[in-house]
């Protein structure tokens, strides 16, 4: 694996209420990109509004971005992210079976939830200030089963599944290469190398799945992900493309 990448930061915390948080404050002193680590946090929050267990040995992260980019092409980042979160569980455990992803931004790990990627952002409807990539990867423990909400996907932790032990430390030294080749990848080349990286390690790709949004259920077959980051079902009234939902199996 390359060293530490050119010109991104790295900072380490042992405890913070969310380095999501963290990284919003520290935002406007920043030069430059910057990943804040955190070995413990205490008030960590996942996607739609949920919490996220974060205990110690687990990796916590985020990733301080200033794309000069339009909001919907920032969000893009959200499948680097998870394309990089994969590439460096390759890496850091040298086997590539047991992993995949599911839309949008999960990284499983023998069908459970492995990791998981919260991207929240500052600026206009115009153009991206800062973006913060939130990203955590059980690495040590999976949060309990009955945290669960019914139907979601199991949690997993790469210690038991694997018998692989990573520090959050040794995870970062991984991860922020492969984001670094992933974002230069992303900028040099566009969003299409990147969606066919992500479609070629998806969950489920062809198969029935359900995408639900707080006022609507959509089932049909796992037909692709569009050019802006759809996903995109085939049912029985026809395609139908989907900006936002959780997706259920
Ligand atoms: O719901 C999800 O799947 C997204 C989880 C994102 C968790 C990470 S841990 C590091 C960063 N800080 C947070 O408070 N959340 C993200």
């Amino acid at each position: 694996m390359t060293g530490w990448p050119e010109g991104y930061g790295r900072r380490v915390l042992d405890s913070v209420d969310s380095t999501l948080d963290e990284a919003a404050r520290r935002a406007p002193d920043l030069a430059g990109p910057e990943w804040i680590l955190a070995l413990s946090q205490t008030r960590a929050r996942g996607r739609r509004g949920r919490s996220w267990a974060s205990p110690e040995g687990n990796f916590a992260a985020t990733l301080v971005l200033r794309p000069d980019d339009p909001p919907g092409r920032a969000a893009l980042r959200s499948f680097v992210a998870a394309l990089a979160v994969h590439d460096a569980c390759v890496a850091a455990t040298g086997r590539t079976d047991g992993f995949s992803l599911k839309w949008p931004n999960d990284l499983l790990l023998n069908g459970g939830k492995l990791a998981g990627i919260l991207l929240e952002s500052t600026g206009s409807a115009a153009q991206t200030a800062h973006l913060f990539i939130g990203i955590g990867v059980n690495l040590i423990a999976a949060p309990p089963v009955e945290a669960l909400e019914p139907g979601a996907v199991r949690p997993a932790a790469l210690m038991p599944d694997t018998g692989i032990a990573v520090t959050p430390e040794a995870f970062l030294d991984v991860l922020a290469p492969a984001y670094a080749a992933r974002e230069r990848q992303f900028t040099q080349y566009g969003f299409d190398p990147i969606r066919a990286a992500w479609l070629d390690r998806a969950a489920r790709l062809g198969e029935t799945i359900t995408a639900r949004t707080g006022s609507s259920e959509t089932t049909g077959a796992f037909e692709t992900v569009d050019g802006s980051g759809n996903l995109v079902l085939k049912t029985a009234r026809g395609r139908v493309a989907i900006p936002a939902a959780d997706v259920y199996f």
